[in-house]
């Protein structure tokens, strides 16, 4: 048996905004955060095999196989379905910064949730699939449930969220930002007040660029300086502000060609990239809901 999927994507994603509001006994943090797909993906080509061998057929510089989240997520669906015969080479093209708060590793391993479901046959809906991605990180739920997303509790409780269709400059500051370094400082305040979804109707640029703020922003701004200078720098042309727990800083623009006129002047010492606003995860189509 061959069934082959290839440049299956694992798009980005950016928090818009991001409260800490609490802390649950087990140490994890309460959040409330709107979550924006972006146009940049890192993308993954799936080959099934029928020997029971799940396979990373590159490197990946950082991840070694057996921990990446791909990997994982392959185990885990196949160890669910009680299918020990199901096997799959996968290739993982990376284009996402790690440690960016642009959620590539989720991302890659929601992808990976959704293809093999899909491949595999193994029938299992979204609802399932969300449930079975909180097991390797807080952020794949999200990427499971394929729209913009107003997330609270850890991560996983997920209502829709209408945001405004605009580009967004993203600038990569050259560090790795380790998510829990930010979720154990003694900085961090976890006592922002609630918001109601009622807050934000209609999604609008509001949503997109100016409302709320980063919790984690002055903790990861504290302990890496260059965070703190792209702030400062994107902070010219509009509300720039970080993205999850770091590093990566975005801007949102109304058109495309702002974007462009920004990045052009960006110092040659960052990566910087535009992306639009996704409405739709692209494979959201592959599962039942
Ligand atoms: C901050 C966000 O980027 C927002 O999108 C995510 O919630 C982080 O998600 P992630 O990178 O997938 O993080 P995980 O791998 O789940 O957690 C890494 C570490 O961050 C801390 N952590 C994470 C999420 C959360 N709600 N509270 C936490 O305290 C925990 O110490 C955890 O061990
Ligand atoms: N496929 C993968 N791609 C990237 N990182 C992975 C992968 N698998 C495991 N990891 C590990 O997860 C860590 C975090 O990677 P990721 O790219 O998800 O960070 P992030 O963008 O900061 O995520 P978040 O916004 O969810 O905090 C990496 O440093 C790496 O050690």
């Amino acid at each position: 048996m061959t069934t082959i999927l290839t440049a299956c994507p694992a798009p980005a994603k950016l928090n818009l905004f991001l409260h800490v509001t609490g802390r649950r006994p087990d140490g994890y943090h309460l959040l409330q955060s709107a979550f924006q797909l972006i146009d940049r993906c890192d993308t993954l080509d799936f080959a099934v095999r029928d020997d029971g061998r799940i396979i990373r057929t590159n490197e990946v510089l950082g991840v070694p196989a057996e921990s990446d989240l791909v990997i994982r997520a392959a185990h885990l669906l196949r160890d669910a379905a009680g299918r020990p015969e199901l096997g799959a080479d996968i290739t993982v093209h990376k284009v996402l910064p790690m440690g960016g708060g642009v959620g590539g590793g989720s991302s890659d391993a929601a992808t990976t949730l959704l293809v093999l479901n899909h491949l595999w046959k193994c029938g299992y809906n979204r609802a399932s699939l969300m449930e079975m991605g909180l097991k390797l990180g807080a952020d794949v739920p999200f990427f499971l449930f394929g729209r913009n997303a107003f997330a609270e509790g850890v991560g996983e409780e997920l209502s829709v969220l209408r945001t405004a269709d605009c580009w967004y400059v993203v600038i990569e500051p050259g560090v790795s930002v380790p998510t829990s370094i930010i979720f154990s400082s003694k900085l961090l305040t976890r006592d922002t007040q609630p918001v109601r979804i009622t807050d934000f109707p209609d999604a609008t640029k509001q949503v997109a660029s100016s409302f709320g703020k980063n919790d984690l922003e002055m903790v990861a701004t504290a302990h890496f300086p260059e965070v703190a200078a792209a702030v400062e720098w994107l902070g010219k042309f509009g509300n720039a502000r970080m993205t999850g727990s770091g590093a990566c800083v975005f801007c949102a623009f109304e058109h495309e060609h702002q974007a462009d006129e920004v990045l052009k002047t960006l110092p040659s010492r960052w990566i910087g990239w535009k992306a639009k606003a996704m409405q739709e995860h692209p494979l959201a189509h592959l599962v039942q809901s």
